[in-house]
């Protein structure tokens, strides 16, 4: 099957990097869904990625339409749920779904709601996007990992591949997606929460031991809790995200700490949330888990 018609949920600093590839590829067959009231938004301010202005093709949630080949998620976490029913007319019996919401929940909230059989599971690695308003800038877009769960290479994976290359999207197709996943989430559980308590952007991370330190003592948690539930990180997979930190843009900035600086609900029950209610099932301290999701809650309820 070659993938023809695509929509995208989720115009933000993600969504726009790798959906402005897509559309460059699609033309029109490239669809974004979004409410009247931010397509208004969008067509009143104008998208720009990396200084240059990028046209999209919107349809509000509600109009009627054949189901897409491929079906992209690119909001946050907390938006999911709403942007799954968003996508209704979108998503078809045999239409593919990749999510790239960081974390380990969304591909089962997808198939959860859907009961879709052709979710791949993905991530995206490596990207430094920020987005301010409607302008989004990035100097690396990282790739995009995606696979099937079972570690097959079906006819999905081979679709995606060959629609990533004709579009020139970076992506790999790992041995084992779910591992992956998971060391993505060890990742994010440091960065992106230690990023937003202290507002620092990836400098301060990359030149301060301390820092990356206390980063890491998050992130060690995460491996201790993947031992019980069967993923196994090891201290491999922590060294292995040592490189892709350094190589971020210095004054690049985490997800979350763009949503404080927004003042917009953050990730935190997806990352140190999931990481405590873990680690009481299977019995393992999480103390510093849980000092960074006691702040950041607190800094939600301060704005
Ligand atoms: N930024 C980064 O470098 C990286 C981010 N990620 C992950 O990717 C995911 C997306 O992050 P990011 O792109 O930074 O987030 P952003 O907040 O920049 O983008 C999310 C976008 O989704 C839109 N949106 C939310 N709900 C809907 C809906 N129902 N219909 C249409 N649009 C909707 C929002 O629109 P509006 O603004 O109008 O509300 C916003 O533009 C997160 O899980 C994040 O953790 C992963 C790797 C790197
Ligand atoms: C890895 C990182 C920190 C940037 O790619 C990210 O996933 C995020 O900002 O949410």
């Amino acid at each position: 099957m070659k993938i023809q018609t695509v929509s995208l949920i989720g115009l933000g600093a993600i969504g726009a990097a790798y959906g402005r590839k897509l559309q460059q590829l699609l033309g029109d067959s490239f669809t974004v869904v979004a409410s009247k009231e931010r397509i208004d938004r969008y067509n009143r301010n104008g998208i720009t990625i990396n200084g240059e202005r990028a046209e999209f093709s919107f349809m509000t949630p509600d109009e009627e339409t054949a189901p897409r080949d491929l079906v992209i998620f690119a909001t946050k976490n907390a938006e999911l749920q709403q942007a799954i029913k968003d996508m209704k007319h979108h998503i078809g019996k045999d239409t593919i779904i990749l999510s790239l919401l960081n974390g380990i929940s969304s591909e089962e909230e997808i198939i959860n709601q859907t009961g879709n059989a052709h979710v791949l599971y993905s991530l995206c690695v490596g990207i430094d996007a920020v987005r301010q308003g409607h302008n989004i800038t990035y100097s690396s877009l990282g790739k995009i990992v995606f696979g099937e769960k079972d570690k097959s290479i079906s006819d999905d994976v081979i679709a995606v591949k060959q629609l990533f290359d004709e579009a020139g999207v970076p992506y790999e197709v790992p041995e084992d997606v779910w591992h992956a996943i998971w060391a993505k989430f060890m990742f994010n559980v440091g960065v992106n929460q230690t990023s937003a308590v202290l507002k620092a952007p990836y400098k301060h991370f990359q030149q301060i031991p301390e820092l990356q330190q206390w980063m890491e003592s998050a992130m060690y948690e995460v491996v201790e809790i993947s031992k019980k539930a069967g993923i196994n990180l090891t201290e491999k997979d922590i060294l292995h995200y040592r490189p892709i930190l350094q190589a971020l843009s210095p004054n690049g900035k985490t997800s979350m700490l763009q949503d404080v600086e927004a003042k917009r609900k953050t990730e935190v029950e997806f990352f140190a949330g999931k990481v405590c209610e873990l680690g009481k099932k299977y019995n393992i301290p999480t103390p510093v888990n849980e000092q960074l999701y006691k702040i950041i809650r607190i800094m939600e309820q301060m704005w």
